[in-house]
């Protein structure tokens, strides 16, 4: 993006003026004037330096500084004060509301908006970030990465060097380039990435990394993040933090003192060997790469302007999915020519062929349940009991998916379900059977190698084993977690995941709350060999799925290594958007219903009441069902079921380097909070349900909602 070149100087009267500049004017050169002033300053600073608490963070609604990063073995040199927060990551993540769509209805992701900071050293980079984030109160999962996680290793000569303040920290070979360039591509794509920790004290980065994942906002400052072109071209939007080179010593000192562990000494030996002379040379020079020159004090109305410019270049990303997925019909999945439904084979349209694409529209010409008519399938195909096998295309159901067998079992069991009669108890339990069923049938799905055993009588047998490295489930919450006890049934050690998906209440999009996945999927090079049992009680739009898919994609879990667990689907929703966007991805599935549906729902339902009170919205492709059940994952949240799930799922409203931590809300966060679950005027919310259904899957397995 092209942003206009806008400088901010104090006119006469103080106030702060907006005028463009040329690319090729330079900031102010800073003077020495100052200094030693500055440092006497500084030298007082020093002296109550073990006095001072830790900095209060710009932002309140960050986390302390205190909180962020990991401790170290701290110098000889350092402060207690100093040594712990010497080594404070600058990492910084805020998760406050979720995360609306990153990515376009094939599913692949749209980049995260990048801002690079640059500037000289205590200009005041990370507290214009700071300041840029608090601006941006309807921006969720934004991050700030600083530039110091990237310095070079250092040779033990060099350390010794480092240690007697004779490195040059502040000349651009004192970075690595090409990690920081990898990281900024990957959160960039939405990859979840490993931040370095580095230590000012250690003047290394530590063993520990910090897992970041999500950010659809990235704000990487520096001192030479506009000095690589390759990093350059990687920033939608360049800033440079301007400030006088006795502003930069002041609070410099002020905070090396407090912070990394430094003397007045060894700060003014540093600034004068190394800091002043690099920035003079290297840093300033950067300054004509840069959008927009920002003050490094009184800038407020430069963040208010760069906010803004942000907020929008967001709106223009924004996606509105579900309703695309629910528009989509069927016939517009293409039928390439190919192969076998069940096979692992690269393409899952392969012996496909026009059947499909014939089954797909018929589907989709008919979608009412008619009498005599079992949800779907034929008296025929169900006669066919456990014998059948391929009983998904002819349920209109794309290629990778797999239905369970439609025996008269699986059907009485499917019947309890649908019936809104059957007590609490009875529907946990057939959802416990039917779940049972899902999961082995998806342990097909799985590698086996054989595996030679000696049996009785000291023979050799050949069997078979599982041959995969890791296998764990990943919940959609919250009802994804009502498979979790049949999975537990098969698989009493596996590791468990979950992610909170929330319908927004304004748009219906999902929005994502929460991340908590196995430590193996979050480390690239596991995750890659690892498979995944993703959960969810319904397919509907699919909206929840998709996003669910797209986080472990970004996770680098292999496409085809990831099996969709479900319970039902409509034949003609999502579950062909999903097989369009993600067509390696298997689904196995118990129930097929015909229908999809719009509805409206009053605002202020509980969710004991919420099925009760569902009026279907006349939807002119599809007519409605006054039979319609919400679809649980459908459904968005109103007051009483945000706060169910927040009960669930402490609320992910804060997020320390990218662990997410429950804290008191902030006020700040309440009034955001607040502003997310009013309700809008027309005092009712769409959703969209699977027709018949099975009602609210988690509701009715709880015992929590109504039939
Ligand atoms: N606008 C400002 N007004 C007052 N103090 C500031 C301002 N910006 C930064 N500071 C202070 O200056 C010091 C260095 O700021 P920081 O943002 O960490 O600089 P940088 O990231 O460029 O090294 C911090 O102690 C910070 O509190
Ligand atoms: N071990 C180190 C590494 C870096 N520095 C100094 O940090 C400055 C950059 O960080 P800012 O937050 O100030 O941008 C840079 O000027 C280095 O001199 C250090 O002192 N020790």
């Amino acid at each position: 993006m092209q942003a206009g070149k806008i400088v901010q100087r104090p006119s006469g009267n103080g106030t702060p003026i907006l005028q463009p500049v040329t690319p090729s004017e330079k900031p102010a050169e800073g003077s020495t004037h100052g200094v030693l002033a500055a440092a006497a300053a500084a030298a007082a600073a020093a002296s109550s330096a073990s006095k001072l608490a830790e900095p209060t963070p710009v932002n309140p609604s960050l986390p302390s500084a205190a909180t962020l990063g990991g401790a170290a073995t701290p110098s000889g040199k350092a402060t207690p004060s100093a040594a712990t927060s010497a080594t404070r990551s600058k990492t910084i993540v805020l998760t406050d509301a979720g995360r609306a769509p990153w990515y376009n209805s094939i599913g692949e992701p749209v980049s995260a908006y990048v801002v690079g900071i640059a500037g000289g050293s205590a200009s005041g980079k990370t507290s214009v970030a700071r300041e840029i984030l608090k601006k941006l109160p309807n921006v969720p999962w934004v991050a700030i990465v600083s530039q110091d996680a990237y310095y070079k290793s250092l040779s033990p000569e060099e350390s010794k060097l480092a240690f007697q303040e004779q490195y040059d920290f502040d000349h651009p070979d004192a970075f690595d380039y090409d990690i920081l360039k990898r990281c900024i591509q990957d959160l960039r794509q939405s990859k979840a990435v490993e931040i370095p920790v580095y230590s000012f004290v250690q003047h290394q980065r530590m063993s520990e990394t910090n897992y970041l994942y999500g950010p659809a906002v990235l704000i990487v400052e520096g001192i030479f993040v506009l000095h690589d072109p390759a990093i350059r071209d990687l920033l939608d939007l360049k800033v440079y933090v301007q400030a006088d080179s006795d502003l930069m010593l002041a609070r410099r000192i002020k905070r090396d003192i407090v912070e990394r562990g430094r003397s007045v000494n060894s700060v003014l030996d540093q600034y004068l060997r190394f800091v002043k002379p690099a920035f003079d040379t290297f840093v300033s020079a950067t300054a004509r790469h840069a959008d927009m020159i920002v003050p490094g004090s009184h800038n407020e109305v430069a963040i208010e302007v760069i906010s803004q410019h942000m907020e929008k270049q967001l709106r223009n990303r924004s996606r509105k999915l579900r309703a695309e997925f629910y528009k989509t019909p069927a016939t517009n999945v293409p039928a390439p020519q190919g192969t076998d439904r069940h096979s692992t084979s690269m393409s899952p349209y392969d012996g496909l062929g026009s059947a499909y694409e014939r089954r797909t529209s018929l589907t989709h010409m008919k979608p009412r349940l008619e009498r005599n008519e079992s949800f779907g399938l034929s008296s025929s195909q169900l006669a066919r009991g456990a014998s059948s096998t391929s009983t998904a295309d002819e349920a209109g159901l794309p290629p990778n998916v797999t239905l369970l067998a439609q025996t008269p079992q699986l059907q009485s069991l499917l019947t309890l379900l649908h019936d809104r009669s059957t007590p609490t108890s009875e529907f946990t339990f057939a959802c416990k059977r039917v779940g049972t069923l899902i999961v082995e049938l998806a342990t097909t799905l799985l590698p086996y190698r054989e595996k030679e055993v000696i049996i009785h009588g000291g023979r050799k047998h050949v069997g078979h084993e599982l041959n995969i490295e890791s296998l764990c489930s990943v919940s959609i919450l919250r009802s994804g977690a009502v498979l979790e006890p049949s999975l537990r049934r098969a698989f009493p050690a596996m590791s468990l995941g979950s992610l909170l998906i929330q319908s927004n209440e304004e748009d219906g999009e999902p929005h994502l709350y929460d991340v908590a996945l196995p430590s193996f999927i979050r480390r690239r090079e596991t995750a890659e060999k690892s498979w995944v049992f993703l959960l969810d009680a319904q397919i509907g739009t699919g909206a929840a799925a998709f996003m669910a898919i797209r986080v472990l994609l970004d996770h680098s879990v292999p496409e085809d290594q990831i099996i969709f667990l479900t319970l039902l689907a409509s034949s003609q929703g999502g579950i062909h958007a999903l097989n369009r966007a993600f067509p390696r991805v298997r689904i196995v599935v118990a129930g097929v219903d015909p229908g999809l549906q719009k509805l409206r729902i009053p605002w202020q339902s509980s969710v004991s009441n919420t099925a009760s009170a569902i009026k279907p919205e006349r939807d002119e492709s599809r007519g409605y069902d006054e039979n319609a059940a919400v679809d649980e994952d459908d459904l968005s949240p109103g007051f009483n079921r945000r706060d169910n799930l927040h009960l669930l799922a402490s609320p992910p409203l804060h997020s320390v380097d990218g662990g997410f931590a429950a804290t008191a809300e902030p006020k700040q966060q309440q009034q955001r909070h607040s502003s997310l679950t009013k309700s809008p005027a027309k005092g009712s919310r769409v959703v969209f349900a699977i027709t018949p259904g099975c009602g609210s899957i988690g509701d009715r397995f709880w015992g929590t909602g109504s039939r």
